[in-house]
């Protein structure tokens, strides 16, 4: 596992996490996260029972269309939750630590330590009025304790990490001197400065064409290689997830409603909508989305139906089957599907390469 040199770093860590080998492999563990946000109607769920895992060096995709609850879902695991929005259930752990419940001080520490995010616009998190370098050596002494003569090193190291070309020469310029796809490399140096654990990636590549997607997807796959970190991959992008990711969490209204390895949410979905997102795609390698889109949209949380959410934007459901809330169903291989007609239903997969 290659680790970022820095021999008289002062780490400050006030939560030490186990190694996930002491708690039995998976490094990220959440269980039946619950959410809500205050309404005018109360407090009302927007992501309900999220169970999932990740493990050192695996990268686990959460996909679903706009408003299914992924951001929200990736916000609680950060501890980053807008005011009006609290966990009410659930658990989220890291190598084992619980996380729900921290003060705010602790879940910094954790943030700027072991779990680290980054967005779909990169140019939003950095300050206009500072130089890239100023703002990753403050993060660099905020939470290593380093001097400032050694994060300055040590930013340079990072930029040369995310493949920064001219590293010294970049350090010392403005965020509007980079391009969106550079705007992201420094924003992904600035999460490897506290070398996480985890790392939580919401639509990575979206804002990016797609030479630059590319590239930045191929970095992303070679820094996990290297750093052995776990990845959270928020995307609506299936021809990303394809490239990428070993498992796959399957979100709508808030919900998870499939997980499977990647092969089979291709090849043999167990759900309607997974099928469903998968006729969006026209070719999952070249990331080319399409034309074909799914009926109707996700609904508000406070239109949520109360039996299968899917039911009103669903080919294959049955009034009597369908109208009550439904389980998320273990099935073989691992995986599981919250369809009340699964076994009954053959539903379309693609194939890719
Ligand atoms: N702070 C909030 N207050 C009220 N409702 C919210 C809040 N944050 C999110 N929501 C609602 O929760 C639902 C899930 O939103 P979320 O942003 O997690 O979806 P998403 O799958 O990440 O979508 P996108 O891909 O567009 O980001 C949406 O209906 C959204 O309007």
């Amino acid at each position: 596992m290659r680790t970022l040199s820095l021999k008289n770093e002062r780490r400050r860590s006030r939560i030490p996490v186990e190694s996930a080998s002491e708690h039995g492999g998976s490094l990220l563990d959440v269980t039946s996260l619950t959410v809500e946000v205050s309404t005018e109607r109360g407090w009302l769920p927007i992501v309900s029972d999220v169970s999932l895992h990740v493990g050192r060096g695996e990268t686990v995709g959460l996909v679903g269309e706009s408003g299914s609850g992924k951001t929200v879902t990736s916000l609680a695991i950060m501890g980053l939750l807008p005011r009006n929005a609290r966990i009410s259930g659930g658990s989220v752990a890291l190598a084992g630590r619980e996380l729900v419940g921290l003060s705010e001080r602790e879940y910094s520490d954790v943030r700027g330590e072991v779990m680290a995010m980054i967005f779909q616009e990169p140019r939003r998190s950095l300050n206009p009025a500072f130089t890239v370098g100023d703002q990753v050596a403050e993060s660099l002494r905020r939470h290593r304790g380093l001097s400032r003569r050694e994060s300055s090193a040590v930013a340079k190291e990072l930029f040369e990490l995310v493949e920064i070309p001219k590293a010294g020469e970049r350090l010392r310029q403005y965020p509007h001197q980079f391009s969106g796809g550079m705007c992201q490399r420094v924003m992904l140096a600035m999460a490897l400065a506290c070398q996480p654990e985890i790392l939580i990636a919401d639509e990575p590549t979206t804002a990016l064409d797609v030479t630059v997607q590319r590239q930045m997807l191929e970095l992303l796959a070679r820094l996990q290689g290297e750093l052995e970190f776990g990845t959270l991959l928020i995307t609506h992008d299936l021809g990303v997830v394809a490239e990428t990711c070993s498992r796959v969490m399957v979100m709508y209204a808030g919900q998870v409603v499939e997980h499977a390895g990647v092969d089979d949410i291709f090849h043999d979905p167990q759900h309607p909508y997974t099928s469903a997102l998968l006729g969006t795609v026209v070719d999952p390698m070249a990331g080319v989305e399409t034309l074909s889109h799914i009926k109707g949209v996700v609904p508000p949380p406070h239109r949520f139906p109360t039996g299968c959410r899917f039911q009103p934007r669903c080919a294959h459901a049955l009034d009597d089957l369908c109208g009550d809330p439904v389980e998320l169903r273990a099935l073989d291989h691992g995986r599981a599907s919250r369809c009340a007609r699964v076994g009954d239903l053959r539903l379309e997969g693609v194939r890719y390469e």
